[in-house]
């Protein structure tokens, strides 16, 4: 396959690298992936990370193992075990069900390879059309808070929340970023405040506790996340602690927008409700862990609720900027994201 490179993935001499997330900012590590049991281990570890990248990489391997001629039985094990690998980032199952359509072809070699190119091209386009929908719904001057991570290390391009936000400032209508921690793994304060620094963009780290706060005081002048699954009454799930700043931003009359390419819709999930929200380890919780070693600050053997995603009701979000352009809450209402019946 064709050497490849985006900011957190590469395939060069026909290996899949991907860029471990959970060692940035102080370590920028390079890592194979190069069978399912190490790639599921990336994803599931967060190593790998972000609703469309987890998709691309499964993508990249099954078409990599396909190049490097395992039977079409054991790729379609592959497929199932990739699938599983996370529950909740729909774009996961999405880019896997055109995979299986691909290994269903007679060439499914050429078949596969040519649809994981046309899933990270895909992606790439993606973003710039989030950033395009989303930028004119910047005003001049805006101060915008974010959530987790949702920039070029999470996709293909230049990100989907925080495309839009980057775009915004290079067309100079950003002046302030507050980059939300987003406890308990950080890809707030690590990934986003790296990826602002890097760019230049001015920003500020909060702790997630902060936010209300910022709100009373009247900082914030709109909210952009990005997006795990959107069900098809407009719900969102995304990083936990999204809904406490859907909440709030409502309180305070604050725009609230959700970013997304439309593979993270889910059309067939009636509501949040039917949404799979993974749960995680108690460890990420009681303490911290990383390329430095690792700390517990909690008592042994406390119980922990650990859950990775909270679900936004559609009903505090101001808009959904898709790649196709802004889906307005009376859109979503007239039933725009259930399913299409021709
Ligand atoms: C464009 S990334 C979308 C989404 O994925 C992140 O979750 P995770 O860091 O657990 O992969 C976060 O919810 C982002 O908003």
């Amino acid at each position: 396959m064709q050497t490849l490179q985006t900011t957190s993935l590469k395939i060069t001499d026909n290996q899949l690298w991907i860029l471990d997330q959970q060692a940035l900012p102080q370590q920028k590590n390079w890592l194979s992936a190069g069978n399912t049991d190490a790639l599921v281990g990336h994803i599931h570890a967060l190593r790998v990370r972000g609703a469309p990248l987890i998709g691309l990489s499964a993508s990249l391997l099954l078409a990599l193992q396909a190049e490097q001629g395992m039977s079409r039985d054991d790729l379609q094990d592959s497929l199932l075990t990739l699938r599983a690998a996370r529950p909740t980032a729909v774009n996961l199952m999405n880019n896997l069900d055109r995979m299986q359509e691909a290994l269903a072809a007679e060439d499914y070699v050429t078949a596969l390879v040519r649809e994981a190119l046309r899933l990270v091209d895909e992606d790439r386009q993606l973003c710039d059309n989030i950033a395009l929908a989303g930028t004119p719904l910047i005003t001049a001057g805006s101060r915008i808070l974010t959530h987790c991570n949702t920039g070029g290390l999470a996709t293909a391009g230049v990100g989907t929340a925080l495309g839009v936000i980057t775009r915004g400032w290079q067309q100079g209508k950003v002046a302030h970023v507050w980059v939300g921690e987003t406890r308990p793994l950080l890809q707030g304060g690590r990934l986003t405040a790296w990826e602002l620094s890097e760019s230049g963009i001015p920003c500020q780290l909060i702790t997630d506790s902060m936010a209300a706060a910022l709100m009373a005081d009247r900082q914030v002048d709109a909210i952009w996340v990005g997006a795990d699954r959107i069900a098809a009454n407009g719900d969102v799930a995304n990083k936990i602690g999204t809904y406490s700043l859907a909440v709030l931003a409502r309180y305070h009359e604050i725009p609230f927008y959700v970013a997304a390419p439309h593979t993270t819709l889910d059309r067939h999930c009636p509501s949040g409700k039917d949404i799979p929200i993974e749960q995680r380890a108690a460890g990420e919780v009681t303490g911290v862990a990383g390329s430095f070693g690792a700390v517990q600050w909690a008592p042994e053997n406390i119980r922990v609720h650990n859950p990775a995603f909270d679900v936004t009701p559609a009903a505090l979000i101001s808009g959904w900027v898709l790649d196709t352009g802004l889906i307005t809450p009376e859109q979503v209402a007239e039933g725009i994201f259930r399913p299409q019946t021709n």
